[in-house]
């Protein structure tokens, strides 16, 4: 995808936007959750921290591991790696572990990320069409050719009227 700028195909969500939804990810996670509950988060870094921290703190989960998984350079995207792997010894084959990413697009991160953790439960705040069949849970879908601006890649900016911008 080509560089866009926020105003083109772009989707910009604010804090106060990813807070409500990341709640409301884990409202739907809360029944989703196996008998016993969901015993550890994982979180895809970076962009699954925020979510990952709000959700734990909604379902009261204390275990919090993460995986670092890195392909993009910008908006240019490479074959996925694995730079830093959760702690096997707690998380196993993924029985009863949520693993938490921002979005997916391609599906291509998680894929890589599936392959570690097989019975995982996966979950996305958004999910763009291409890789919605790798999560089990997101909460807004968004076009393919949008670009989603998170609120830690933004800041708040003056723009220009728009009768200016003819
Ligand atoms: O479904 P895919 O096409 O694989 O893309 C989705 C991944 O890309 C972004 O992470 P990125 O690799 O840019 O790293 P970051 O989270 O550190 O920003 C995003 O946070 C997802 O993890
Ligand atoms: O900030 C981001 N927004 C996106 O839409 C996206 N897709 C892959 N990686 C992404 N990062
Ligand atoms: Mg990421």
């Amino acid at each position: 995808m080509t560089d866009r700028l926020p105003h083109e195909k772009g989707f910009l969500v604010s804090w106060d936007q990813l807070h409500r939804d990341a709640r409301a990810l884990a409202w739907r996670l809360q029944g989703e959750a196996p008998e016993d509950g969901w015993h550890a988060v994982v979180a895809i870094t970076r962009g699954g921290m925020a979510p990952a921290m709000i959700i734990a703190r909604e379902l009261d989960i204390r275990t919090v591991d993460t995986i670092s998984v890195k392909s993009y350079d910008h908006q240019t995207q490479s074959e996925p790696v694995v730079i830093k792997s959760p702690d096997m010894e707690i998380v196993g084959e993924g029985e009863g572990v949520l693993i938490i990413d921002d979005l997916v697009d391609t599906g291509r991160t998680l894929e890589v990320v599936r392959k570690l953790m097989p019975k995982a439960h996966v979950a996305t705040v958004y999910a763009k069409p291409k890789g919605r069949a790798q999560v089990d849970s997101y909460i807004t879908e968004v076009s393919q050719d949008t670009w989603i601006f998170f609120p830690w890649d933004t800041a708040l900016q003056y723009v220009k009227p728009y009768r200016a911008m003819d």
